[in-house]
Order: C-alpha cells, then structure tokens, then sequence
C-alpha cells in the first residue's frame, strides 16, 4: 500500500467545527439561529440512521433541527402539504427529504416543490440549472464533500483530467460540473461507456459513483491517481456484513496517490456539507455574508 488515505471522518469534524463557528457568530452578530427539517417517510433502516446521525449533528452544531417521520402510506399530497409548511416557516433555512422514498411518491414531484433557497440537497431543477450554468447554487452534498477533498489534497485542479464513474443526478453529474468548474479536463463515464477500463486509466482524479461493490479494480488506476469512492455497498462477508466501496481498496490503494476508505471517506462528508449548505442558506435568506468554508 503505497496511496495516503484521504480521512473524510477527520475533513468533517473539521468541517463541522468551522460551521459551529459560524452559527455561534450569526447568532449573537445577528440573531438568527439556523433550522434544519429532515423529513423521512417510511422505515427504511439505512435511511432512519441517516436522518438520526443528520438531527443529532445539526443540534451539535448549534442549529435548530425539526424531524418530519411519517409512514410509508403517506400520499404525495401529503407531503407536498408538509413541504409547503416548511417553505413557509421562517425558522426553517433548510429542507432535506430523505431518499429513496417509497413507491407511491414521485421524487421529482416532492424535489422541485422545495424552495430553491431552502433546497440544501441542491436536487431541484433550478439549483442544477444554476450550478451547470456558473450561478450561485445550492450544491448536492456528496459532490460537494468530494471536491472539497480533493482540493485540499491536491490544491489547484486545473488542468487534471478527471473521470467521473455513474451520471446520476444527484452525484455523478453534479460532480462533473464541479470539476469542470475548477477547470478539470472531465468525462463522465457509465455502464455504456466502452472500454472503461482505458478511460480510468487515463485520469489523474477517479470519482467513482456507481453503486456497484468494488467494480473497479486496481489495476485501472493510474498510478499516482487520487481516488474519490463514493460507493456504500453492503455486502456478505463471513455470515455477517461489511461495507465496500465502487473500488477495490486494496488493489487501487497499491498504485493510487491518495484514496478515500470505505467506511470513512465521502459518506461523513456528506453530512457536513448538509450542515455548511443550511448555513449558506441562512445567510442567503437573512442577507448576510455567507462564510467561505470551501463551498463550490
Ligand atoms: N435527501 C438525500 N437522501 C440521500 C442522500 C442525500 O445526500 N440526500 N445520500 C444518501 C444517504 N446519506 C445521506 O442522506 C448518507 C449515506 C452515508 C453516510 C455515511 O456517513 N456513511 C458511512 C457509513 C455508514 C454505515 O456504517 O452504514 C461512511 O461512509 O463512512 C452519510 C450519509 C442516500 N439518500
Ligand atoms: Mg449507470
């Protein structure tokens, strides 16, 4: 094992210490506490430690949270009311509804029903809009925690040539036009992509956003890449469970200048950056300035 190992836990306590400093700052400079609702719908286990892990850490960090659980019959309308309640309540900065959602829901209903400035998934239509096109945005969380990390790994990204691994919505594009943005040289690979493995090897910076346990192996990786993981896979490992990554650790960790783990690389980032997104958010509502914590 030659890469270092990219500590995403480490980033985000240090993240979430910086973000407590700012909330402590705009409460007694201006009297603004931020809020946070979570709404979850349904029990899905994965989600409920989620939202758990979200509402506890938004209170450490000084922030107001306000949890919405509601079962798994809910009906769209339902939470399209609820939603409307929480644009319209002022104590409310950011609203986040947990996913997946159950089958009778449709995400995209329930994602552009959220105010864009509240919107600190950065899901709706307008904030995708608006980072794609160079405007201020609400920026996707997981995104967000992966370029923060690399940059403070390898500092200017100009110029590096970066595949992106999966075209999701919610992380490989957004991803793509965050690095396109520090002028990264970017392609966006896929399941049609052909010859995966030549396009991999080709790139200085690898994110990997497939949900695909440990799809690509080592040997892809160019030697001296920074790898990004953002896959949680949970697979059987000896009659009990374990979490892998999109990448195979072991083998990639080998070549690889630097690697995220998983667990312990983007996944506590992604909460962070919840929590520095419901920031910006209130600074934005209440015309304050918003506080540079490394945002896109
Ligand atoms: N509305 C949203 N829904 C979902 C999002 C999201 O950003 N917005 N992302 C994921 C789930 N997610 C946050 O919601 C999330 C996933 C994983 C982690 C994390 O810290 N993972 C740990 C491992 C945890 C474990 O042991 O299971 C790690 O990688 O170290 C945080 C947040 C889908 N839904
Ligand atoms: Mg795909």
């Amino acid at each position: 094992m030659s890469a270092r190992i990219i500590d995403g836990k480490a980033f985000a306590a240090q993240l979430r210490r910086r973000v407590a400093a700012e909330v402590d700052r705009i409460r007694s400079g201006a009297g603004v506490t931020p809020g946070l609702a979570v709404v979850l719908v349904g029990d899905d286990p994965a989600s409920q430690v989620y939202v758990r892990a979200k509402g506890r850490q938004t209170v450490e960090v000084g922030m107001e949270s306000f949890e919405h659980r509601l079962p798994d019959t809910t009906s769209e309308a339902d939470l399209l009311a609820l939603i409307g309640r929480l644009n319209a309540d002022v104590r409310v900065h950011g609203i986040l509804v947990q996913l997946p959602l159950p089958p009778q829901i449709d995400p995209a209903h329930v994602l552009d029903a959220i105010s864009p400035e509240k919107d600190v998934d950065g899901f709706h239509v307008v904030n995708a809009g608006r980072l794609s096109t160079g405007q201020e945005a609400m920026v996707p969380c997981t995104p967000l925690g992966c370029l923060m990390m690399l940059r403070a790994e390898l500092g200017v990204l100009a110029g590096k040539r970066a595949v992106v691994v999966g075209r999701s919505n919610i992380v490989g594009k957004p991803m793509a036009q965050l690095l396109l943005a520090d002028d990264c040289t970017v392609t966006i690979a896929h399941s049609r992509t052909r010859d995966l493995r030549a396009v991999v090897r080709s790139a200085d910076i690898v994110v990997a956003a497939v949900g695909r346990p440990r799809m690509i192996p080592g040997d892809w990786i160019r030697p001296g890449a920074t790898v990004i993981d953002v896959g949680i896979n949970r697979i059987a490992a000896g009659g009990k469970t374990r979490l892998v990554g999109d990448v195979d650790y072991d083998g990639a960790a080998d070549v690889a200048g630097a690697i995220t783990p998983v667990p312990g690389g983007v996944g506590p980032m992604t909460i962070a950056c919840l929590l520095s997104n419901t920031l910006t958010a209130c600074c934005r509502i209440h015309g304050l300035p918003a506080p540079d914590l490394g945002n896109a």
